[in-house]
């Protein structure tokens, strides 16, 4: 099969002529549509959206963008490649991905060969969740990447929310993060308020459209802070800090920061965490950081960012201290370079590449077993400590964690004929994340141990039981649930819906549901109680998905242990 450094222009007339051809075979293209009310909706209805609350939402989504060509690209690849001035010019733009379908989004790509008789492309189709071809703009992306996957209401309510974007050099991850970070800081405090404004009516027992309700805004409810790290080969700086000093070839000096997990196992690096308050200044923020953020040419994009780079948004919550903090992560990867890209680099370059290559490699082991644990397929590692990239993003693949997490993977596909062996490859290395929601358990036998398995009968009893302990533990043997069960816990609601509710919800739900006798309670009880008997279920939850890997876990420690001290049979009695 012909690499794309092979293709000349004499055989790309006959190529656009096959691609033409089997577009033609080929039955219409599904599900497009450019109406993002329309999108969000269908989103919605097919599951991607946690709005259906039906617990089938999915941990990991993928999505896959192609963007249009670029006046001139063609004949520069071209040129680049090797190709004279004069055929150069004769270069006109061949398509090497069809976009078949919206949802599930499915990429065509058409890889170039040769036979005897000339030139020939293969097919090799791709699934994703979602498909954003050439003409989908940012704000189409946005939508239905950000808004129909709820990551804000998520984030807000104490979960954690990550953007990974992917694929080669040049292929349009910058555009799509900036698009995706420009909007989450115009619309971050607006959804903010309506939460706050939420949760504030649920505690003071007001209509939500009171004139005091009305006053609440964002910054009464949460505390957003802001990093925004890089990662350059095998370090790591602040871009948020502006350099002082520059070198000797006039590059700013930047201050080495150290990534490693602490004595409790959080991974915190030094960096100036600058508290935001309005959409304008989480603006300006991102603005001035990416400005600091390093380009070099390349031989593919001559603005080409050679760092990863993860703006990383905390939101506390001063309304509910028992919410976790909430994170979003968003994550603009170094373009992922096969050898011929990166031929032109020196030393230090070549070195760089490798090293993000390698990091880009780990990541996806990492997100690969995240969804592989989603999907509740048995044993799973996640090796989040084998890389500084996946170290700072121990928030999403820590298996421990109780806190919910949701990540799209973006993965971005050149448009080019030229460009096809790279874009296979990165189809290839995100459609693998695309795995079907854990399926609904039906009559699965009931374990006591094991929410997963509770029916909504079962769900409820365990939450009066827990209610109840509570209540008298606090208040002693007499005192009463203050709880209505029923607004509670509506029919149907399982304890795996419970379980994927973010805390601030939940102790928003508990405050609703309380009834009369709960006037003896100040609403700060009412939080505590409600956070500590959910903890509970998240803990019961969490062992029932990783009982297996504990039973791995415990018996790799205990063959440890074997190997150093013996066992109690092999041990010399030292009597
Ligand atoms: N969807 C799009 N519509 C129009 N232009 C686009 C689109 N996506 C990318 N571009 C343009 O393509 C060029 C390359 O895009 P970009 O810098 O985002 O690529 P990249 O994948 O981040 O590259 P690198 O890894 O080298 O930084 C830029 O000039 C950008 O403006």
């Amino acid at each position: 099969m012909a690499s794309s450094a092979t293709l000349t222009t004499t055989q790309l007339p006959r190529l656009r002529e096959i691609l033409e051809q089997w577009r033609e075979s080929q039955p219409p293209a599904k599900g497009f549509s450019s109406d993002v009310d329309q999108l969000a909706a269908r989103l919605a209805a097919t599951g991607l959206s946690d709005s259906s609350a039906d617990g089938s939402t999915k941990d990991v989504i993928v999505a896959f963008r192609t963007r249009p060509p670029l006046p001139n690209e063609a004949a520069d690849k071209f040129k680049a490649e090797g190709g004279n001035e004069e055929d150069a010019a004769k270069v006109e733009f061949c398509s090497g991905i069809t976009v078949t379908s919206n949802e599930p989004g499915i990429f065509v790509a058409h890889t170039p060969g040769m036979k005897w008789n000339g030139p020939t492309l293969a097919h090799k189709s791709f699934e994703a969740d979602i498909a954003f071809g050439p003409d989908v703009a940012n704000e189409e992306v946005y939508q239905r990447s950000v808004v129909a996957t709820d990551l804000l209401p998520l984030v807000l309510g104490g979960g954690v929310g990550c953007i990974l974007s992917y694929g080669q050099t040049g292929s349009g991850k910058t555009y799509t993060m900036e698009g995706v970070e420009h909007r989450v800081a115009r619309d971050l405090f607006s959804v903010g308020t309506s939460v706050a404004r939420r949760s504030y009516a649920s505690e003071k027992r007001l209509p939500i459209d009171s004139e005091e309700v009305g006053k609440i805004t964002a910054n009464d409810a949460f505390v957003f802070e802001v990093t925004f790290l890089e990662i350059l080969g095998n370090n790591a700086v602040d871009l948020v800090e502006v350099p002082t000093e520059v070198d000797a070839q006039g590059n700013p000096v930047r201050k080495q920061i150290a990534i490693r997990e602490d004595k409790v196992g959080n991974v915190n690096p030094q960096l100036i965490s600058t508290e935001v308050k309005s959409s304008e200044e989480l603006e300006k923020l991102i603005t001035d950081s990416l400005s600091h953020r390093r380009v070099s040419a390349t031989a593919r994009n001559a603005q080409s960012s050679r760092s990863h780079a993860l703006l990383n948004i905390r939101i506390k919550n001063k309304f509910n201290p028992y919410a976790s903090e909430g994170q979003l992560i968003l994550v603009d990867l170094a373009g992922s370079e096969r050898y011929e890209d990166s031929k032109a680099h020196d030393k230090q370059r070549m070195d760089e590449s490798k090293e993000n290559n390698k990091s880009l490699m780990n990541l996806k082991e990492c997100v690969r077993a995240k969804a592989k644990m989603a999907a509740d397929e048995g044993f799973v590692h996640i090796p989040w400590r084998n890389n500084k990239l996946t170290m700072v993003l121990k928030p999403i693949f820590d298996v421990e964690s109780r806190q919910i997490s949701r990540t799209v993977v973006i993965a971005h596909v050149s448009p080019h004929i030229q460009d096809c062996v790279h874009s296979v490859s990165t189809l290839g290395y995100a459609a693998p994340f695309k795995t079907s929601p854990p399926k609904p358990r039906g009559p699965a036998r009931y374990d006591a141990e094991d929410p997963r398995t509770w029916t909504h009968t079962h769900t409820r009893e365990w939450f009066v039981r827990g209610f109840e302990e509570y209540v008298r533990d606090l208040k002693g043997a007499d005192a009463v649930v203050p709880l209505d069960y029923d607004k509670l816990l509506p029919e149907g609601m399982l304890a795996t819906h419970v379980g994927r509710v973010p805390t601030t919800e939940w102790v928003n739900r508990v405050l609703e549901a309380r009834t009369a006798s709960a006037d003896q309670w100040t609403p700060d009880e009412i939080k505590e109680m409600g956070a500590t008997v959910v903890g509970k279920l998240w803990y019961l939850l969490l062992t029932a998905k990783t009982r297996k890997r504990n039973a791995v876990m415990k018996s790799r420690n205990a063959l440890k242990e074997d190997h150093a001290y013996g066992t109690p049979d092999t041990c010399d009695d030292p009597s």
